[in-house]
């Protein structure tokens, strides 16, 4: 890549010439170091939230995990792809709890008018993906609830082709790295819960655990989740 954008892009025309140096590529790294660190860590700690606050979705996510994986040995990312229930639990905590809520902003390239509203161009768009995820209309009156079975013989999936779903953005500029942030979020959520029976502190119940979040570019949980952990494998 980096001899190829060493070429100029018109050869008759030497100041063309893409430069990659130094400052570019830490620019980068750090651009995919920023970007793949808080959403993972937010989205894992809201759906663990989410596993630990409804118990009978963590015993129903830990027979999947018995039935795929066994009791003898630790979730591989082979056995992702057959953890269908595990599928429905993060998207429905991803439409809960949009780890950017009003994504990054974005700029229109040109005027354009949609249902009415004139957009000229040059306009700063935020886009408000938290309201879109909790909108009755769309998710109908239990909006507000973590409920996974709303996606069983559902089409709408989370890569940016179904508008009321898009927790990693949309078109050029969407995610670039959704797959890995995906099997990232699976894995870690899949371990924790199969490698584990938790307990909340000072005997604290799951309804009342606070699902209180803190709002910026990413919106993470208001305090920390503290959970005790109990092995549960066979040795
Ligand atoms: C569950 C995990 C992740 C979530 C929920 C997530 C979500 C997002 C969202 C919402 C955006 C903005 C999209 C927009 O404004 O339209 C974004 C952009 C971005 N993400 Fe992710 N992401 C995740 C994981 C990752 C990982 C693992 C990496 C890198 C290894 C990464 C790198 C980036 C970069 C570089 C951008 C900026 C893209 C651009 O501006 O063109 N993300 N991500």
């Amino acid at each position: 890549m980096l001899s190829h954008l060493d070429q100029p892009m018109n050869p008759n025309d030497e100041s063309q010439l893409y430069i990659i140096d130094r400052t570019n590529i830490k620019a980068i790294i750090l651009d995919m170091i920023t970007g793949a660190l808080d959403t993972s860590t937010v989205a894992i700690e809201w759906a663990f939230s989410e596993i630990l606050k409804h118990p009978q979705v963590k015993t129903h996510l830990q027979k999947e995990l018995e039935g795929v994986v066994g009791m003898a040995r630790m979730v591989e990312e082979a056995d992702l792809p057959k953890l269908t229930y595990l599928d429905m639990v993060l998207k429905e905590s991803l439409r809960l709890h949009q780890v950017a809520p009003l994504l990054i902003p974005h700029e229109s390239l040109e005027d354009i008018t949609i249902n009415e509203y004139h957009i000229t161009k040059k306009s700063r768009i935020l886009i408000n993906t938290w309201a879109i995820g909790r909108d009755s209309n769309v998710w109908s009156d239990n909006a507000n609830e973590f409920f996974p079975e709303r996606f069983v013989n559902s089409n709408i999936d989370i890569r940016g082709h179904n508008f009321q779903l898009i927790p990693f953005g949309s078109g050029c500029r969407g995610c670039p790295r959704m797959k890995m942030g995906l099997t990232n979020v699976r894995l870690v959520l899949a371990q924790l819960v199969h490698c584990f029976e938790w307990e909340l502190p000072d005997g604290m119940l799951p309804s009342d655990l606070s699902m209180s979040e803190k709002f910026g570019l990413t919106a993470p949980r208001a305090k920390h989740l503290l959970a005790m952990p109990v092995y549960r494998l066979q040795d």
